[in-house]
């Protein structure tokens, strides 16, 4: 069912400064901030060889993020993005095993324009699971 390793998201207190760790520190591309209300959070891709980083910071009142930023005020990691051919039926089959998709269980569009479940980090050894159709 997973694919490639789309990304790994990091929740940051400050994106900015994040970005120039990655750019200037790390000497990696990092492209601008992109705001994606309808998840609650303002993102940049930091652009690998292999994969890509995803630095996230909480976007207006309800931020999904804002919790875990409490709990963890220096950031951390927050999920994992894995790639799948067809969300739906990756969702199908992973309610049918009993796996908790997060939100009402159906797509929403990602910060790449494609469909993104969520999958609850207790049904997956502590992770917190991003879904990508791709
Ligand atoms: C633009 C889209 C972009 C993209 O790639 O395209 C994104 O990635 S958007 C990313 C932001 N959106 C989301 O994260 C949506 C899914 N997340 C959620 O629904 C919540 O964050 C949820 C339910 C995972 C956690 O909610 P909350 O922080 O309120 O904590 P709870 O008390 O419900 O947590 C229960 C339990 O889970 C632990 N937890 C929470 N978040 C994480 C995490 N990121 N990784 C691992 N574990 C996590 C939390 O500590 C609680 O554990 P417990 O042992 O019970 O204390
Ligand atoms: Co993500």
């Amino acid at each position: 069912m997973i694919g490639r390793l789309n990304h790994v998201a990091i929740a940051v207190p400050d994106l900015e400064a994040a970005a120039k760790t990655y750019r200037e520190t790390l000497g990696a591309k990092v492209s601008p901030p992109q705001a994606e209300p309808a998840h609650g959070v303002t993102v940049v891709f930091v652009e690998l060889p292999n994969t890509k980083i995803e630095l996230l910071h909480p976007l207006g009142a309800n931020s999904p993020i804002a919790p875990f930023l409490e709990r963890n005020p220096s950031g951390g990691m927050h999920h994992l993005c894995f790639e799948v051919d067809d969300i739906l039926a990756a969702r199908d089959r992973l309610k049918a095993e009993g796996a908790r998709v997060l939100g009402d269980g159906n797509p929403k569009i990602g910060a790449h324009g494609k469909p993104v479940l969520f999958l609850h980090p207790k049904d997956f050894i502590g992770t917190l699971i991003e879904l990508e159709q791709v």
